[in-house]
């Protein structure tokens, strides 16, 4: 009974007078504005309405987005690939970004390059999509059968180049009677995944009614002097970093805009609009804020 804290009584001061009671609108008061239109609903938001009695909001669903690669050449992951093959990476990068879009996807996998099949299973699946997302025979080639097949119905998809870098050989428009819009995007792997960013994403939002629809864009001082094609506007994958005495620096990442690696690291997409040949180390850029903390 002489251990520390057994047997020995000791008198606590009595509590606070209303200490752990809570208040009726201790929390949020009456008239606080609880969300915004497009705010996206999460679990506790649920709580919040739940807990102020709103059984019931108005909400638009989650767009339903299908993704299709296209392409003889590619074979599905897992599989041995022969020489003159390539592995299909972009349908499952495009509905993975799909979902961190707020969408639900459908990854439709590998269509091979028959203009009669490619033709029937866009019409299918416009009977289950909000969004098409397609990937690959963008180019101007004979064999670059998205471009062919679609360029040649009276204009409702159009691919006259869009002045993307990446992405410049991209098409957008819709299809079938029902008119869903679709994205048409290159088969280069960052050419696809900068064209989803740039194109595909802000769709996307709009049509969850989300807003803002764009992603944030901050001001940064440049860290490398990097060149860019003229008359185009570069997204090119950069890691974006808060300075200490407020405002961002930007590091453009190795290996240029055509870089799958270089999009993994990234946090930030530095923006080099139409009139910019060299950007130079030390000059203040535009860099889009990808969603990812590092
Ligand atoms: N005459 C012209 N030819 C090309 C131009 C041009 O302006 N004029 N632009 C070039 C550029 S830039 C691009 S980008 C490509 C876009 O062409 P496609 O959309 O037809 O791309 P593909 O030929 O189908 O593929 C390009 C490349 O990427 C590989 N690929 C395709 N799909 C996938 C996938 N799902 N996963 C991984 N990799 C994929 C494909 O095998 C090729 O190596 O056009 C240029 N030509
Ligand atoms: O259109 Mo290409 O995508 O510039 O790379």
């Amino acid at each position: 009974m002489d251990r520390p804290g057994h047997g020995r009584r000791r008198d606590l001061p009595g509590p606070k007078r209303g200490y752990g009671l809570r208040r009726a609108g201790e929390e949020l008061p009456a008239g606080t504005l609880l969300a915004r239109a497009g705010t996206e609903i999460n679990p506790a938001l649920v709580a919040v309405f739940a807990a102020t009695g709103i059984g019931h909001v108005v909400v638009r669903s989650s767009p339903r987005v299908v993704v299709v690669a296209t392409g003889d050449e590619l074979v599905d992951v897992g599989r041995a690939s022969q020489p003159g093959q390539v592995v299909d990476a972009n349908s499952h990068a495009l509905t993975a970004a799909a979902v961190e879009a707020g969408a639900m996807a459908y990854r439709v996998g590998i269509c091979d390059d028959d203009p009669e099949g490619l033709r029937g299973l866009l019409e299918d699946q416009t009977l289950r999509a909000d969004l098409i997302v397609t990937t690959g025979g963008t180019g101007t080639g004979p064999g670059d059968m998205m471009r062919r097949i679609l360029s040649r119905r009276d204009g409702a998809v159009t691919f006259q180049s869009v002045a993307l870098y990446p992405g410049t050989t991209l098409g957008f428009g819709t299809v079938g009677g029902e008119e869903v819009p679709i994205v048409c995007l290159p088969g280069e792997p960052a050419a696809a995944l900068i064209g989803f960013e740039v194109l595909a994403r802000p769709a996307i939002q709009l049509l969850a009614g989300a807003e803002p629809v764009f992603r944030p864009s901050v001001r940064a001082h440049l860290l490398e002097t990097v060149p860019s094609p003229a008359g185009l506007r570069e997204f090119r994958p950069a890691h974006v970093a808060e300075r200490r005495g407020g405002g961002y620096t930007v590091q453009p990442l190795p290996g240029g805009p055509y870089t799958m690696s270089g999009l993994a690291e990234a946090n930030g997409l530095l923006v080099l609009g139409e009139k910019v040949t060299t950007a130079t180390a030390g000059s203040t850029v535009d860099v889009l804020l990808l969603d990812r903390r590092r």
